[in-house]
């Protein structure tokens, strides 16, 4: 399958299971691959047929301003089942780095891989 991709979005959210981190915003970052036929859209030079990486990535900043979850492992959980619902995305492979949360390391966080290739 093609995939259309996003690398290096940074987003601003509530995220962390220390107290201190309940009451200010910070930085994650994200690489995406999406699972999309990108053949139609090629034929037709035709965007409404594309996976719009744009739109994606808005709906992405969106979900990030609400969110307030404790763990990495659960932002990338609901972002990548809004995605795959919301535009009809049959494959996702997310890595969710959260730079910064270890000093010595630098970049830390998960990957998850959803949906059939
Ligand atoms: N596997 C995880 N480990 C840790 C997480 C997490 O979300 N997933 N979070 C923290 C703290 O919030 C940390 O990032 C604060 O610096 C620790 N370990």
């Amino acid at each position: 399958m093609d995939t259309v991709f996003i690398e290096g979005l940074e987003v601003d959210t509530v995220i962390g299971a220390y107290d201190w981190e309940r009451s200010i915003r910070q930085c994650l970052r994200l690489d995406l691959q999406l699972g999309w036929d990108n053949r139609p859209a090629a034929e037709g030079d035709d965007l409404d047929k594309a996976l719009d990486y744009a739109a994606v990535s808005q709906r992405i900043q969106a979900f990030a301003a609400e969110a307030q979850f404790l763990l990495v492992e659960t932002f990338a959980e609901r972002l990548v089942a809004v995605l795959m619902g919301e535009f009809g995305i049959p494959w996702v492979r997310l890595k969710l780095h959260k730079p910064g949360a270890v000093p010595a390391a630098s970049s830390v966080g998960v990957e998850i891989e959803r949906g059939c290739r």
